[in-house]
């Protein structure tokens, strides 16, 4: 079929769908290798058969034994082996954490086992074949698709990004409900349940690309960059919310009020907007991607804290980062500490 995602060696491209692929399982009791070894042992009732696949080193050596011991094979097995196969794709795709997102941006291309030997779970190299592991698949994309954290935000691609301080992984997403494009940049490693140093990086396209002084954002991204770097490990999610979220072309507007006196609330609100129009709950799935549940949170804006603990995000410590004040922005950051609640210590309020 046009367009179709062909799909059978673990270490080919969309190797990730195979049930060879080395993801593990638990079923609540028991962790397996892969799918294939879980998959081969629920076919059979006698434990001694169970525990040697179990131990088995490969999931072709899980697939084999499966096969010597088809004489053994339970008797309900053909009415049994599609929930089972269902239940061990729902237990792959959500326990290895980005595995549901490189899923669900598979869509909308048809998923095709091509397996020459298995006209049943595959197409059987010609397409006569039921391609049942395709189908349980596409149905799994397509819970998954709708359901948090993969419905809050849907990852598209990664690529390596050097810069100054080394070379970090750029990782793109889309706001499924918005069509906003964001993107996190992550360096280093980290185990589940790490904390985390990251900065949720709201656009400044004034501050960050074209070097302007009235703001602290280019200064702070540049400290956020540096502080991972020196760590060796961290994120920062960059989100496209430019204007605290009124836009590039209001915010504009609300400078040229800024010029004629108002402050930076002031100017929002005349235009209609309310100061901060951010909203965060998108930052899940982006967190849930990169595996990260527990952070040091690099920022002075407390609704920052706020909005992840909300979204069940471990805030185990707010890193300050208070960089970039010069004489164009002083009245800028008074009224970020005065009205916005920004932990701006070394500011002093009008
Ligand atoms: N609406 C608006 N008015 C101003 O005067 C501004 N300087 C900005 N800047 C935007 O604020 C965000 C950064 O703020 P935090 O430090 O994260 O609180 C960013 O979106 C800038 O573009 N916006
Ligand atoms: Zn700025």
């Amino acid at each position: 079929m046009e367009n179709s995602i062909l799909f059978y060696e673990p270490e080919a491209p969309y190797g990730f769908l195979s049930n060879f692929a080395p993801f593990p399982i638990n079923d609540g009791a028991v962790t397996w290798k892969t799918v294939e070894h879980f998959y081969q042992a629920q076919k059979f009732n006698d434990q001694n058969i169970v525990a040697q696949i179990h131990h088995s080193r490969t999931p072709a050596d899980a697939y084999a034994l499966g096969r010597e011991f088809n004489e053994q094979v339970r008797v309900d097995w053909h009415q049994r082996k599609e929930t089972v196969m269902r239940d061990a794709l729902q237990m792959k795709f959500t326990q290895n954490q980005a595995l549901g997102h490189w899923l669900v941006a598979t869509r909308p291309h048809p998923l095709v086992e091509h397996a020459f030997k298995d006209d049943y779970w595959g197409d059987g190299g010609d397409g006569h074949g039921k391609n049942r592991l395709g189908k349980l698949l596409m149905n799994l994309r397509q819970e998954l698709s709708i359901t948090p954290p993969y419905n809050l935000i849907h990852f598209i691609e990664s690529a390596n990004l050097p810069t100054d301080w080394g070379i970090f992984n750029m990782h793109g997403f889309e706001d499924p409900d918005t069509g906003i494009e964001h993107v996190a940049l992550t360096f280093g490693n980290w185990k589940k349940d790490e904390p985390v140093l990251i900065r949720l990086h709201s656009e400044c396209l004034t501050g960050d690309a074209l070097f302007s002084r009235r703001c602290d954002c280019g200064s702070q991204l540049r400290r956020a960059f540096q502080n991972i770097a020196q760590v060796g490990t961290g994120a920062i999610l960059y989100l496209r919310q430019e204007g605290r979220g009124i836009g590039l072309l209001n915010k504009i507007r609300a400078y040229h009020l800024q010029d004629q006196g108002a402050d930076t609330v002031e100017a929002n609100e005349a235009l209609g907007f309310a100061a901060d129009l951010r909203q965060y709950d998108f930052c899940r799935g982006i967190l849930h991607y990169l595996n990260i549940s527990k952070v040091k949170l690099m920022t002075n804006n407390p609704k920052k804290v706020k909005a992840l603990r909300e979204a069940g995000i471990n805030v185990v410590e707010r890193v300050p980062i208070q960089e970039g004040q010069n004489i164009f922005n002083e009245r800028y950051l008074s009224a970020k500490a005065t009205k916005l609640g920004h932990m701006l210590d070394v500011i002093a309020p009008i």
